[in-house]
């Protein structure tokens, strides 16, 4: 549970320098792999608890509100998007929620972690947001299927990142899972690592097409092996997308990890969180799971396209004891 009196980590921003070390992955353990085991219905009974606590209160939820914008990719991933789109979504990275808000919370200064666009969209959203700090992450290698063929998903990587990208958010083959193919995804995630160069790159996995989640679980550990920076649940395209149950099962690959090889990666969750309430019981999970180290934007972020707009409208409440109509806070 996220601690119910503020301490002061959840209202220090994200202007801390990242000083973690990037993972640079390992040799591909099949046998670590194979070991690899997710309990159903023991993961099901710990995340059904969650919601359902006893939750952080008035001003210390508000201070946790704020840690959570500061940790979302502020994503726009629709065939319709356009110049002018994206811009109105970067001038609300820049500054998430009205100034007089932000004022009266102290927290002057918060910025989203990132900006998530289509490749197209990487100069409209990096020429927005010159000076601010916020990174361009772009979806690439063919997101969100990832089925266009190889050389061209590595040189779609290579064109974001010359476009400006700082994080690139790559989709797995789901094949090479479905089939137990470890060594197939251990070499695509290496080779799209080595394309990213210093781009941080996001693994996902679309968990909602990995059939179980001992998958998910193996998927998660060969990513990291391969040397991703973050792996992601999902692209928000699939039909189930990010869940408790998966989040547990990769927090804890990422917890295994880190035990074994000393390296910290990081976790997003993303596709169909749009609450804020929502957003509180990720990072009680997160503080829970792996601990406070996490709860920064290195090291977690929420991919999400709407829950900017509802965590904004909390955080009114908070301040002026009134609701806005949430139409007031389309972008994001
Ligand atoms: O990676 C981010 C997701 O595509 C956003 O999904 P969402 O629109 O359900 O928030």
């Amino acid at each position: 549970m996220l601690p119910t009196k503020d301490t002061g980590a959840a209202t220090e921003l994200a202007t801390l320098p990242v000083t973690e070390p990037r993972n640079p992955g390992t040799e591909l353990d099949l046998g670590w792999v194979s070991s690899a085991r997710a309990n159903r219905s023991a993961i099901e009974r710990r995340t059904a608890s969650l919601p359902g606590r006893r939750s952080v209160k008035k001003d210390h939820q508000a201070a946790w509100l704020c840690r959570a914008i500061s940790c979302i990719d502020l994503t726009t991933l629709g065939g319709d998007d356009t110049e002018g789109r994206v811009r109105r979504l970067c001038a609300k990275a820049r500054q998430p929620v009205r100034a007089d808000l932000l004022q009266a919370l102290g927290m002057q200064g918060l910025t989203t972690g990132a900006i998530c666009v289509y490749h197209d969209m990487v100069p409209a959203a990096v020429e927005a947001l010159e000076g601010s700090g916020i990174p361009v992450a772009a979806v690439s290698t063919g997101f969100p299927a990832g089925l266009s063929p190889f050389h061209l998903r590595l040189a779609e990587i290579g064109e974001s990142v010359e476009a400006g990208a700082a994080e690139i958010d790559i989709v797995i083959s789901r094949r090479h899972v479905l089939t137990g193919n470890w060594q197939a995804l251990y070499d695509e995630m290496q080779a799209f690592r080595a394309a990213c160069g210093e781009a941080h790159v996001k693994a996902i996995l679309a968990t909602g097409e990995l059939g179980t989640l001992q998958n998910v679980a193996k998927a998660s550990l060969v990513c990291m092996m391969a040397g991703a920076d973050f792996i992601k649940t999902s692209t928000g395209k699939e039909s189930i997308n990010a869940t408790l149950p998966v989040s547990l099962v990769m927090i804890r690959a990422i917890r295994d990890y880190h035990d074994r090889t000393g390296y910290r990666v990081g976790y997003k969750p993303a596709g169909g969180i749009s609450k804020a309430k929502d957003a509180l019981v990720y990072l009680s999970l997160i503080k829970e799971e792996l601990g406070d180290r996490w709860l920064r934007p290195d090291l977690f972020r929420f991919g999400a396209s709407s829950l900017l707009g509802d965590i904004e409208r909390q955080l009114e409440h908070h301040v002026t004891g009134a609701y806005s109509a949430s139409w007031r806070h389309a972008a994001g």
